[in-house]
């Protein structure tokens, strides 16, 4: 294709079901969203299951397979090692990567009170943190980096030379599980939680194992009482006094790039850390525009580097944290706002003036039902429109209206095949 364009948006969490809050309206729905509607009626629709039926993902490993990759044949390589990857800090075959969450707990019993400290992680106090997890926690023969990303966001890379550490040990964040590498969120709506140990899931992970617990307890212990959180507490807000692990990793990603993959020129428009990384590992060059709701800025962004790719793959953080905090109005006002300050600016900014064909690719990562409070398998409302794209009945960008287009029900891996098929088969 030579002048028409790609835009692949994926909303992070942004499948949803009905909600009391919303008249059992789920928030894509509820939202006023004229510019997503333009562009839905413009094309045709479906639903997308991202990783596979009844499989709850992580964005990692969800976005692999929007992206093409569904590990089928390789055991997937970890969330840890994609964002020590995307964070910047070395990382090398044998080392053991993993992500982080700075959390709040009772140090007496290791009941978690919340799992991202009130999601109120200011830069400095996460400087300080780390600076002084790296001064006092001494593991023999071990050394560590660690770096705070985003918010409550953090990686950890252990090394321990001349051996490799075993990837196969279970996280001590009990929201999450590991099933063959892949991330996979848990019903965490029932009782209480507990930071839990890491076990080794075969002979080669023992010292794995041990070396996270012991990392894990001596962080409890430095953390309790430090200045961060006697400031913290004296402002009333969450201690940081723990530090949940999961999705350890020890193998460096080799896989196709996505430019090979599909003989076309791909780019990103990111800035989670988890999404760096899958740029880097796909080789695609990626692009930052501001924090994660600085929506005009990735707008204006994605037009200034639109003309250089033939497609850019963006990623918006916003509707997810909603899902998770369970705020139903919250994550349908965020829509409102994604869809006036990003959308709106899209389709203002790609005029046929510029001699541009703008195609879109509108989707989600996986579902984070408010009413849930966590990942869920439940399908994504998926839109492939553009100029001379065979219409279907689609009229809005919904999870009701997904199910009666025309694309039926696809998974993640199949999404830019078919709507590369569709754009071919378009008539112009
Ligand atoms: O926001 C993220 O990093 C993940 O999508 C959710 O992770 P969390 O449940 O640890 O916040």
């Amino acid at each position: 294709m030579n002048q028409s364009k790609i835009v692949y948006v994926l909303l992070d969490g942004i499948g949803d079901l009905p909600h009391p809050d919303l008249n059992y309206l789920t928030p894509l729905e509820a939202a006023y969203t004229p510019n997503l509607d333009r562009i839905a009626r413009m094309g045709v629709s479906g639903q997308v299951v991202s990783v596979g039926d009844g499989i709850a993902p992580q964005s990692d490993i969800a976005v692999f397979n929007m992206l093409g990759y569904n590990f089928r044949d390789i055991e997937y390589f970890g969330r840890g090692v994609v964002e020590c990857i995307g964070c910047g800090i070395d990382f090398e075959a044998g080392d053991l990567a993993l992500r982080g969450n700075f959390a709040t707990i009772d140090p007496t019993n290791k009941r978690i009170l919340d799992r991202r400290a009130g999601r109120i992680v200011t830069e400095a106090d996460s400087a300080a943190i780390c600076d002084l997890i790296r001064k006092n926690v001494k593991i023999e023969g071990v050394e560590f980096s660690i770096e705070p990303t985003i918010g409550h966001r953090v990686v950890l890379r252990f090394r321990k030379k001349g051996t490799t550490l075993g990837e196969n040990i279970t996280n001590t964040d009990p929201a999450y599980d590991k099933i063959n590498g892949i991330g996979i969120a848990l019903d965490t709506s029932k009782g209480d939680l507990y930071v839990a140990t890491s076990e080794p899931k075969d002979g080669n992970s023992q010292l794995s194992a041990a070396v996270i617990n012991q990392f894990s307890d001596q962080v409890i212990e430095i953390l309790d009482n430090c200045p961060v959180n006697i400031e913290r507490r004296e402002k009333n807000l969450l201690a940081i006094n723990c530090i949940l692990l999961r999705d350890a990793g020890n193998r460096y990603p080799q896989l196709q790039s996505i430019n090979d993959k599909y003989n076309l020129n791909f780019a990103s428009l990111v800035d989670m850390p988890v999404e760096i990384g899958i740029s880097q590992i796909l080789g695609m060059k990626s692009y930052n525009a501001g924090s994660t709701d600085e929506y005009e800025l990735k707008a204006a962004e994605l037009l200034k580097i639109i003309d250089n790719h033939d497609v850019v793959y963006v990623h918006i953080k916003g509707p997810d944290e909603f899902g998770h905090d369970g705020n139903a109005k919250g994550k349908k006002r965020n829509i409102d706002e994604i869809d006036k300050r990003f959308f709106r600016k899209i389709l203002e900014g790609t005029n046929t003036t510029k001699g541009l064909e703008i195609y879109f690719i509108i989707s989600g990562d996986h579902s984070t039902p408010c009413i849930k409070k966590t990942h869920t398998g439940d399908p994504i409302p998926i839109i492939v429109s553009g100029q001379g794209i065979q219409r279907d009945a689609t009229s809005r960008f919904t999870e009701s209206n997904s199910k009666r287009g025309s694309l039926g029900k696809i998974y993640g891996y199949q999404v830019l095949d078919t709507a590369l098929k569709h754009l071919e088969n378009r008539k112009v």
